[in-house]
């Protein structure tokens, strides 16, 4: 399993109906993205997931994508996938800061996203944390992004699933 092994919570299937998980990725530097969506790839088919990717232009573009497609309901989790490396300016801190805020204030309104962003001073950083068989960061960014979504799944109520039924019924008290 990619990234850090999360106690407790083990690659599980859900259910009969697998999850759907977007996969937004900047292929700014192209090959470090398809080193990223290889690894993300492989970590979402283990956990008996399916995927489909959408691609934008840079990392700025990732979160708002990600909300655009939030909205349609239609997928379970999502994954974000770039690379952003330091260049002259300070447009570097811009990208890397505005690109992971807007993941975290979607996170925020209860979307399962994990963050494969890469922030990075050279190519050579880059490569070593995309390669799947390094350390692997687009796996790990699909396998925080189902976490969240199995916790999202153990702790709904099932009175929820209810409705007003289980509100009368005072399910859960
Ligand atoms: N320098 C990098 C960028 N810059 C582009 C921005 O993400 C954005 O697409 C542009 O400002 C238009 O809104 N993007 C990366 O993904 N990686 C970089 O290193
Ligand atoms: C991360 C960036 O925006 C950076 O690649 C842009 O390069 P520069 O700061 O040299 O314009």
């Amino acid at each position: 399993m990619a990234g850090p092994q999360t106690q407790g919570l083990e690659r599980g299937r859900f259910g009969d109906k697998p999850a759907k998980v977007l996969i937004v990725v900047a292929p700014y530097y192209r090959e470090i993205a398809n080193q990223l969506l290889h690894g993300a790839r492989a970590e979402i088919e283990a956990w008996g997931a399916t995927h489909e990717t959408a691609e934008v232009p840079g990392a700025l573009e990732i979160a708002p994508a990600i909300g655009m497609a939030a909205r349609l309901g239609e997928f379970h989790a999502f994954v974000a996938l770039g690379c952003v490396i330091r260049g002259e300016t300070t447009h570097y801190d811009t990208v890397v800061e505005e690109s992971a805020h807007g993941i975290t204030l979607l996170g925020l309104q209860g979307h399962c996203i994990g963050n494969g962003i890469l922030t990075v001073e050279n190519e050579e950083q880059a490569r070593v944390r995309a390669e799947a068989s390094g350390q692997d960061k687009g796996g790990g960014a699909a396998a925080a992004a189902l976490h969240l979504l199995q916790l999202s799944r153990r702790w709904q109520r099932p009175e929820k699933k209810l409705g007003f039924l289980g509100d009368r019924l005072g399910a859960g008290e």
